[in-house]
């Protein structure tokens, strides 16, 4: 049966995700993509989901943006058995695109927005994926939670705040050797260094900066990747707010 191409249907752009990642979806996989695009373009009338609608634009930043943080870098073992969670995922970004991708991760996407949380429910099984699970809360609070402290391998997390609010938010949900992974736009030496700062408070350490450009619009990208090397001392993360008001 041929496929039909109308402003609905995702470019499969196999090459690029070679060229530029050297992965690209098998057949399965981008069928997951073109659904999940779908369920997002018609649940986006209903409730405010993302502004990115546009089939290019949703491949570019929704897709590569999310495989791009975990991908081609030696920190992150794809063939390992990971537990992952995504602060703030929003939509489902950039964790859902990284649970179809990697089947044998189990991911927890977190969000405060009860209605996000329950569009993510409804979408899960219609894309048969098995490997997440949703929760709604504050990662201040999630993070005070004895079952979610510490019991994650990789924490991820784009547009949600500041590099230290964003910190202070994954650092307490890590295994020691954990990595946080901070998805960024441009990047200034100002900003590591602020950073640091708040690291030694939270247990933490910078363990790479990688400076990427996306393949169509070629706009700059900065993955963060945080290692953490002891435990995040109890205080941490602070109470709901609180980072927010005064980041470390
Ligand atoms: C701008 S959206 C980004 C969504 C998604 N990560 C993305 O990149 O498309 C920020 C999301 O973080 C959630 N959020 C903000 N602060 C949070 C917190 N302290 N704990 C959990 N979720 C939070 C919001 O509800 C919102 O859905």
């Amino acid at each position: 049966m041929s496929t039909v191409m109308n402003d609905e249907t995702l470019p499969e752009f196999n090459e690029i995700w070679q060229q530029t990642l050297g992965w690209q979806p098998h057949q399965q996989q981008q069928e997951q993509y073109q659904r999940l695009y779908q369920e997002i373009l018609a649940a986006n009338r209903q409730i405010n989901l993302t502004r990115i609608t546009d089939p290019n634009e949703f491949w570019e930043k929704h897709l590569w943006d999310s495989l791009a943080g975990v991908i081609g870098i030696d920190l992150v073992n794809p063939n390992n058995l990971l537990q992952v969670i995504d602060i703030g995922t929003g939509a489902g970004f950039p964790g859902i695109p990284i649970a179809i991708a990697f089947p044998n991760w189990q991911i927890t996407l977190l969000d405060s927005t009860r209605k996000k949380v329950n569009f993510i429910d409804c979408l899960l099984p219609i894309l048969e994926l098995k490997n997440c699970q949703t929760l709604n809360g504050r990662s201040e609070e999630i993070g005070q939670t004895k079952h979610y402290r510490e019991n994650y391998n990789i924490a991820l997390i784009r547009a949600v705040g500041e590099p230290s609010i964003c910190a202070e938010y994954a650092l307490p949900l890590l295994k020691i050797g954990g990595i946080a992974i901070l998805y960024r736009g441009h990047w200034q030496e100002e900003e590591t260094l602020k950073l640091e700062l708040a690291l030694k408070q939270l247990g933490g350490k910078m363990a790479l900066i990688r400076p990427l450009q996306t393949p169509l619009t070629q706009s700059v990208r900065h993955f963060i990747y945080i290692q953490k090397i002891v435990k995040t001392p109890p205080q941490f993360p602070r109470q709901v707010g609180i980072p927010k008001q005064h980041p470390l």
